[in-house]
């Protein structure tokens, strides 16, 4: 077991989308011990954006068709906007943060989708070997706090859009192998509800056997159920612990009581 810890946080275009909300989640991310990386996604604000300029989005089963004119429009949100105003605001709490596409130091190379039912563009699939660990390795021992967007690419000049909640876990298994790696999905509501509509119903723990029992009762349903499916490979693949919670509630973390814990 390695015992080099690292916490891998990956953030929400809900809570990116309110100011008040993503400072105070920036202050106690800074606050947390320990080496970090920060994933972010922002598709909402892709999807605002879009709109202003007369380009509609298409979302199948949680994930973005994108078009040459959407993957223009992800680029310049994800990869400059949103990344570049989070290293900004990370930096004046004390973070050394680094923001990254996946093509920069060849973080992360992706896969263009195959074509089969559904031509989902320029979107980027991720296996085993995506993720350069090392590279990343060697950013934390320099002191600095990698902050990876959803934009990688596939090596032979084409950007490709990656699903935020995918390069999370993809990158905390790939960091696996050199550290004890605690992923965190963070996002508005206080963890996996029983009832979506209470924010009080926080299931506190899941077991993988009982995922399937969620989905066919109706309730885990849209960006909940890829969600939940990309927590549960980590844990398959060796991530030692797993959790979806509350941006705003990360202090919590430390004391064990933050959202919902992912188990075998
Ligand atoms: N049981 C559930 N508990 C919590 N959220 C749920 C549940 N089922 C569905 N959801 C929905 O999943 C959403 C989170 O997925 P998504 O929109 O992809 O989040 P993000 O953009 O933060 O990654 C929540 O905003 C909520 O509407
Ligand atoms: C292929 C694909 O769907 N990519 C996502 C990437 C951003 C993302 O994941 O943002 P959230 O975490 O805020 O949902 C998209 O464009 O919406």
């Amino acid at each position: 077991m390695n015992n080099k810890q690292l916490t891998i946080i990956k953030i929400g275009g809900n809570v990116i989308d309110n100011s008040a909300n993503l400072h105070q989640f920036l202050l106690d991310f800074t606050a947390l011990p320990g080496d970090k990386i920060l994933v972010h996604g922002g598709g909402k604000i892709a999807t605002e954006l879009g709109e202003s300029l007369g380009v509609e989005a298409k979302m199948v089963e949680g994930r973005r068709i994108t078009d040459i004119e959407t993957l223009r429009i992800v680029t310049m949100v994800y990869a400059g906007l949103i990344n570049k105003n989070m290293v900004a605001q990370l930096q004046a709490t004390g973070s050394n943060a680094i923001g990254l596409t996946g093509a920069d130091g060849n973080i992360i190379k992706a896969k263009k989708r195959p074509v089969k039912e559904i031509d989902y563009g320029f979107v980027g699939d991720l296996d085993e070997h995506s993720v350069s660990a090392e590279t990343l390795d060697s950013l934390l021992k320099a002191g600095l706090v990698p902050v990876l967007c959803a934009i990688t690419h596939d090596g032979d000049t084409q950007l490709l859009n990656t699903n935020a909640d995918t390069i999370a876990s993809s990158v905390a298994v790939a960091m696996s192998q050199l550290y004890e790696t605690r992923l965190v999905y963070c996002f508005e509501k206080k963890g996996v509800l029983k009832d979506v509509n209470d924010d009080d119903s926080v299931v506190r723990e899941i077991k993988t056997s009982e995922f399937e029992a969620l989905k066919a009762d109706g309730t885990v349903q849209g960006g909940m159920i890829p969600k939940l499916h990309n927590a549960f490979e980590a844990i398959k693949k060796g991530v030692s612990a797993v959790y979806i919670g509350k941006a705003n509630e990360l202090n919590e973390l430390a004391g064990g009581t933050f959202g919902t814990k992912m188990n075998p």
